[in-house]
Formats: C-alpha cells, structure tokens, sequence
C-alpha cells in the first residue's frame, strides 16, 4: 500500500502583546539604560520579504517573527477602524477575505515605506519600547545585497528622524549567516582569513556571493530574480490546473504552501528523475489495466472483454501482473532501503485533501431510495393515464355532438344541419360521415355490422358472383376487404407475440447481451433527453443563433395582442401596427427590449413536453428492468454509489515534487531568458585560478529559507562537480538553520563587534548620520559597498571641488574635439 500523507492544518500564532512584551524586556533593559551606548543590547531586524524577525541581540533566538506583511481592513465603518493597520500575526486574527494586504517590498527591496513604518511601529512596541519617545539603543537591519542608496537612504531617513535611533548598522542577510556560521564550526576564525562561495536562495530571490580573504568579490556577485514564492507559484497553478475540481483546497495558499514545504525536493538530475517517475505510472498503468480486464472477465466472460482500447489492451499484457507485483514488491524494499538514510525520497506522493463523509446509505435507506423511484414512475403514468382519459372524453363530447346533429337530418332540416356541420368545421356530409367513422374507431366502438359475428359479417363471402345484384356484389368486395384486414391484424398480433416470446427466451439463454441492448436502448434515450436538453439551453440563451433566428420568425408572423401591448409599451405609433407585418425598409428591432425575451421565454418553455415525458417514462420502464437484471446498476441508481470517497480527494504529486525548485537552475521553465545557477556557478568559477577555485570551492555555502528543499545541497555539489574539471575538492556546508541564521548572525556580530569603540566602525550613529548626510553607510564585511559620490561626499561636496570637476570634464571634452578635426 502506498503512503498517503494529509495536509495539516497551519496553526495562526497569535501575536504577543504589547503588555507581555514589555513585562519581558523592561526588567533588563532597565539598568542597561544608564550605561554607555556601546555597552546597551542591540535591536536585530532581519527585514525579510517573507518573514520579518526581530528581537534584542541577548537572546538566543528572536522574540518576533511574522510573514511581513501589513493589512487594512476593508470595512468602511468608522473611521477609527478604517484608519487601522494590522501587522504580521495580527493579521491572523481577522477574516482573511476581509483584508486588503500589501508588502513593502518589490522583489527584496523595500519600496513602500509606508508600511515599514507600521512594520516598525509594531516591531518597537513589541520589543518592550511601546512607551518610548526614542529608540536609545544600536538598531542592526539587514538589507538585500547590493541595495540601491536610494532605498537605504529613505530607510535611514525613517530611523534617524522618526524613531530617533542613536545608531543603526546595514548588514546583508546572507553575509551575516555566512559569518556566523563559520565563527561557531571554526575555532580558528578570523574574518580576513574566511574565504567561501555564498549560495542564497529565499522568498523573492537568490544570490551568488564569492568571498575571498573576508572580501565580498563583488564585480562576481550575481543576483537570479527568482526564489520560493516562484516556487509556490509555479506549484500552485500546476496543481490547480490538474486539479481544478479541488480548486477550493488548492486555492488556499496554507494548503499549496504546505504542500511546498513538506513534499517538494530538488531533484539531483531532473531528466534522470522525469524519466524514473514516467517508469513507474508506466507499471502502474499497466498494472490497473490488468485489474481492470480481470475485472471484466470475472463480469462477461472472456469472449466478452471488449471494452478499451487494443493499445492499452497491448500495453497492459506486455508487462502483466506478475511484473508489476514484482515491480510493487522491489518499490517497497527500495523505500525500506532507504529509510533512515539520508537519501531523498524520489517517489510520487498521495495527499489526501480534507473532505468529509457522508453517511453511506443503510439497505433501508436504499429500498427507500428505490420504493420513491418507483412511486414517481406510477405518478408519471397516473398523469398519462388521465391525460390520455380527458382526451377520450373530449373524442366522446365531439362524437355525441355531431351524432345528435342527425336528428335535423331525420326531420329533413337539410340546411340546418349543413349549416351546423359547417359551424363545425365539417364541409359536407361525407366529411361528416367520415368524422364520425374516425372518432368511433379512435375510441374503440365498433360500428353495427362489426358487431355481427363473422358468418353474419361476411356471408356475402360464399356466394357466387352471378347469383348477386350489383349492389351485392359491391358489398362482397367491401367484405373481402374487411376479412382480409381482419386477417392481417390477426396474423401481426401472432408476429408481435412471437417477437415477445423471442424476446424472453433471449432474456433467458443470453442475458448479458440482452443487458447490452437494454443499455443501448438506455443510452439512445438519454442521448435524445440530453440533445433536447441541449436545444432547450441554446433556445434559451438570447445570444445563440437559434433563439435569434426563432424570435425573427415569431416576430414576422406576429404576436398578436401581447405583441401589441409591448409595442403599445414601447410608445410606437399604433398605425405602424395596424399596416400588419413589417414594412419593407422597417427597422426590426423586435428582441431588442427584455419584454420581447419574456414572451420568448413563455413560448420556449412550452415544447417537446409531450416527447419528455414519454422519453422520461420509457427510461424509467427501462431502468426498472435493467435494474431487475443488475444489481451493480441498481447499486448505481438507489444507492447513488456516486458518492465522494476519500479517493476523490486525494491529489499526486508526480513531477510537480520537484519541478518547482528546478526553475533556479531552468528559469525557462517559467519563461525567464536569464541564466539559471548552474550556469552563473560556471561563469563565475571558469574565469578565475586554480588556487583561488580551490579557495572558495573549499566552502560552498548554503543557506537561505528556500534552500530547505530536500537535496539542494546535493544538487550544487552535482552542478559544481561537473563545471570543476580540475577535480578540485568541493566541501558542501549547510547552515545551522536557514532561516534564523541571519537574526542569530546580526546578535553575533552586535555582542560581538558593537561593544566600546567598535559600534563607531560598525554603526552610523545619529551625529554622523547628520554630518554626512542620509545617504551615509558605514562598511563593514557584513554591509554591502557604497556606490557612487563617496562617503561624507555628495551631501557635503565642497561647491570648489564640484566647479573644479565640471572644469575637468569640460577641458577632456575640449581635447577630444581637437583630436577629432586633427
Ligand atoms: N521547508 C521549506 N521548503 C522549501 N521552501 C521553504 C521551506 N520553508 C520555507 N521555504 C521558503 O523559503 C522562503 C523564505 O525564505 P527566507 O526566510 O530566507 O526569506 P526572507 O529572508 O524572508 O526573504 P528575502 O531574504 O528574500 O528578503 C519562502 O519562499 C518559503 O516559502
């Protein structure tokens, strides 16, 4: 049996109190406050896209940690609410639906500061700092690599002049995880000795970092726009797409990213990979269909088997059952192998999605079931019967009237009675007689002379034709007619009995094939309800060519007064009525109004209703019978064996396992020309020397949320492996924790860097924060590089030294001029 593994349900952690937050730190941070800046705990922030967490750098691990988001509630009730913004867990607490989230960030880089305000407003006020009129102690923010000033800038803007932070120090999250990670496995570690090739994957993108001698090679540093979410993306409109019936569960971001963190891997070779799990559905194919027509034969026999396709008939005797029993049996020990090692699970997985059971019918809820079938079918023929009864008593109030007419006839009133059968429709009285002779033999009343018994009826049958008058003689051949009618009737009546009788020993000898035709009749029925059902649905849709075309000949033929009241409504001239019809050249604009539909619609409604009901009962009649003769179709019908069972809702991950993390190393998958990781590896790696290859291949490091995906690490080393023809050794290093390394990075470096003198070299403090301006960041080998006017530059630029430097460029340009007309 193959395992089939549940999606639990995310648990919403509640966001902590202001409160309880301040009971926590506010006793430490209380005699910390008289100290020296440099001597005061840090604040870190690791600023993430995905999740923001925050805490004091004296603790292990941080206090907050919340999807970075910030929501509005969409209520409109009062101000007060309106004005609201909720952040990280508190979002949690209200109705999803009812939230209209935004993130600062566009791709990793903070854009709407609007929101980091609330982000940092929440931050504080959780960290014990509500009551606060400054921010008295280091703050330690991480930003993405390679940030633009510009972002940095406003970010410092924010703090300095907001918050009132006394000193704030920009570290890269990747770099600070890097670092720490190699002080805690490296005694001897010192940050110019550390040399190493940072691979970063986390929500929005991933990054390339080679490190050498503590130096960020920066000119080599690459940056690939993609990371989780595109993951979650992608894994979300695959599985969507197979399977838009669950598209209430699936659509559920908790469930998809579920679904992602638990069930997704990297595959090491993904062709290799494609190619296994194509193998298996294969066997397994093969496998159901040698059930299936096991199946069948058990039910019709062999001869019988016929349903499928040959193809896959083929197919399924090609590998037969005892292969894919065999093929079962080695998948366990395969699993079973490699159980509690630390290989990737490669195999396809079952995840059944939340569902509910209904009750499963008892018998007597399914004799039920039948018995209130069965009462509609006797309904439905009760109606019949009294339609068809009604009609007879019309057929006998039309024969009684134009019999009584006879009476003018017998007191020879000849024209009253014509004038009367005229009144009637009737031209004359041989139409009268024929009438009369109709309706009699619709109802079933024999005239005098078929009363007669034959020898009566046809004596005239026996005699010969010259002892006979000619009015005798006509007789005898209207006679003859009627015995040899008589006959044929007698003989058909025969035939129909024996059809019967051919019918039943059918039933008896072969009632499989007789099953057959009952379930073709069955079908030929159920084809003509649902064509009409088909016509009756385009009938009814105003834009289809039939209504269109069923309206335009009911409005040529007019519609009498009703048709007159709507155009009376419209407000048209009456006299354009009255011309009866359309006039040529007139404009039709009869289905342009709703009120032309309705009477449409009255119309279309009434139609094929005698049809329906006779289909409706010949398929009842029918099904009654097939149900008499199959139990798995009685099943079908009463039990309504339709039921959901949990199959039903239980998706396969097949290829969609891996494919998602597959897009860092194929971007073209999601339609991206950019190069993916195994080729950026190659092109930072060929150019360089050996002896600097073997330096950063000594230390190829993972970290970062996304490279969590099971076999990442496998999947670098293997890409590594085949661009390094050298043979260089490669050392594959996972972090301790790819998601909080960053935070624990940032405390590293604040308890141990920030302390007397060293917070100056690693922190803008607040005085120089107002001397050199807000763009102003101090380096350090956790930060990234400042590009562009350099440091205390733009913002203090002596005007001298910028004219001196519009001199230079204008006497270059000068030089190159003359150089030109030379
Ligand atoms: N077990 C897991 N398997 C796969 N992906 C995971 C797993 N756990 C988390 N992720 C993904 O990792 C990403 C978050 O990574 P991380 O926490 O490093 O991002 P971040 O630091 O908030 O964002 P960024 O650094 O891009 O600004 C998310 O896309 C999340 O879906």
């Amino acid at each position: 049996m193959k395992k089939i593994f549940e999606i639990k349900p995310i648990e919403y952690k509640h966001s902590p109190s202001v409160k309880d937050a301040s009971d926590r730190f506010i006793p430490h941070l209380r005699p910390l406050k008289s100290k020296p800046l440099a001597d005061r705990p840090c604040i870190i922030i690791d600023n993430g896209s995905y999740e923001c967490r925050a805490g004091w750098s004296f603790e292990e691990t941080p206090f907050l940690k919340f999807r970075n988001m910030v929501a509005k509630p969409k209520t409109q009730v009062n101000k007060a609410i309106d004005a609201m913004h909720l952040v990280g867990d508190e979002l949690n607490e209200f109705d999803a639906g009812k939230l209209a989230k935004r993130s600062m960030f566009d791709k990793n880089i903070v854009y709407h500061y609007q929101s980091l305000e609330h982000m940092l407003d929440y931050t504080f006020g959780h960290l014990g700092l509500a009551g606060e009129s400054q921010i008295d102690y280091p703050l330690l923010m991480t930003e993405a690599m390679c940030n633009p000033n510009h972002c940095r800038q406003n970010m410092s803007e924010l703090l300095f002049e907001c918050y009132r932070v006394s000193a704030v120090s920009y570290s890269v999250d990747s770099l600070l995880s890097f670092y720490y990670n190699q002080s805690k496995r490296n005694e001897n570690f010192s940050v110019p000795n550390t040399s190493g090739l940072i691979v970063s994957s986390s929500h929005q993108v991933s990054h390339i970092i080679p490190i050498l001698d503590g130096q960020v090679a920066l000119e080599s540093t690459r940056r690939l726009a993609l990371g989780g979410s595109h993951h979650l993306e992608l894994l979300n409109k695959s599985l969507n797409l197979k399977y838009a019936q669950h598209k209430n569960t699936l659509q559920n971001p908790d469930a998809i990213q579920y679904i992602m963190e638990n069930h997704t891997y990297c595959a090491t070779n993904y062709r290799e990979q494609t190619l296994y799990l194509e193998g298996l559905f294969n066997e397994e194919r093969a496998y159901q269909l040698e059930e299936e027509r096991k199946k069948r034969e058990a039910l019709y026999g062999n001869a019988n088997a016929e349903y499928g396709s040959k193809e896959e008939e083929k197919k399924s005797t090609i590998s037969g059952r005892k292969i894919v029993t065999a093929v079962y049996k080695g998948r366990t020990q395969r699993q079973n192998e490699l159980e509690g090692e630390d290989v990737v699970d490669r195999e396809d997985h079952i995840i059944q999605l939340p569902w509910q059971q209904e009750p499963i019918p008892t018998d007597d809820e399914i004799r039920r079931r039948h018995e209130m079938r069965k009462e509609q079918g006797q309904k439905l023929k009760e109606i019949m019967q009294r339609k068809r009864e009604e009609k007879k008593r019309k057929m006998e109030d039309e024969l009684a009237d134009l019999q009584s007419l006879e009476a003018y006839r017998e007191q020879n009133q000849v024209s009253v009675f014509n004038e009367e059968i005229q009144n009637r429709g009737v031209k004359n009285f041989e139409e009268y007689k024929k009438k009369i002779r109709l309706l009699q033999i619709k109802l079933g009343i024999k005239s005098a002379e078929e009363k007669k018994p034959d020898e009566e009826k046809y004596n005239l049958l026996e005699i010969a034709d010259e002892f006979l008058s000619p009015e005798e003689l006509k007789r005898k051949r209207i006679q003859k007619m009627q015995k040899t009618a008589a006959m044929l009737r007698e003989e058909r009546k025969q035939v129909q009995k024996i059809e019967r009788d051919k019918i039943e020993e059918f039933k008896q000898s072969d009632p499989d094939s007789y099953l057959r035709q009952l379930y073709a009749k069955r079908k030929e029925i159920m084809d003509r309800i649902a064509e009409r059902q088909r016509r009756k649905e385009e009938f009814s849709k105003r834009g289809s060519k039939a209504a269109q075309r069923r309206l335009q000949m009911m409005a040529e033929i007019g519609l009498g007064a009703e048709n007159e009241g709507i155009q009376k409504k419209r407000g048209r001239p009456p006299a354009a009525q009255d011309q009866g019809g359309m006039q040529q050249g007139e404009d039709d604009d009869f289905g342009a109004a709703d009120e032309d539909w309705d009477v449409y619609r009255g119309i279309a409604k009434d139609g094929f209703s005698d049809e329906e009901e006779d289909d409706q009962q010949g398929l009842n009649e029918l099904e009654e019978q097939i149900a008499e003769i199959d139990p798995k179709f009685a099943n079908l019908i009463y039990n309504t064996s339709k039921q959901p069972t949990a199959e039903d809702y239980q998706i396969r991950l097949w290829s969609d396992r891996y494919r998602g993390s597959e897009i860092l190393f194929q971007p073209s998958i999601v339609g991206m020309e950019n190069a993916g990781l195994s080729e950026i590896l190659e092109n930072i790696l060929s150019p360089v020397s050996q002896a600097i290859r073997e330096k950063i291949l000594r230390c190829v490091f993972i970290t970062g949320g996304h490279t969590k995906v099971p076999g990442f690490d496998k999947r670098i080393k293997q890409e590594l492996t085949m661009i390094n023809r050298a043979g260089t050794p490669i050392n594959i290093v996972k972090c301790f924790d790819e998601q909080l390394d960053a935070w624990k990075g940032g405390a590293w470096l604040a308890n141990n860097f920030f302390s007397s003198k060293g917070l100056n070299e690693y922190s803008i403090s607040k005085a120089k924060y107002e001397e050199c301006g807000h763009h102003y960041l101090k380096e350090h080998f956790c930060s990234n590089f400042f590009y562009g006017p350099k440091q205390g530059g733009a913002g203090v630029m002596q005007l001298s030294k910028v004219v001196s430097l519009l001199q230079d460029k204008v006497q270059q340009s000068e030089g190159q001029l003359k150089r030109v007309k030379v």
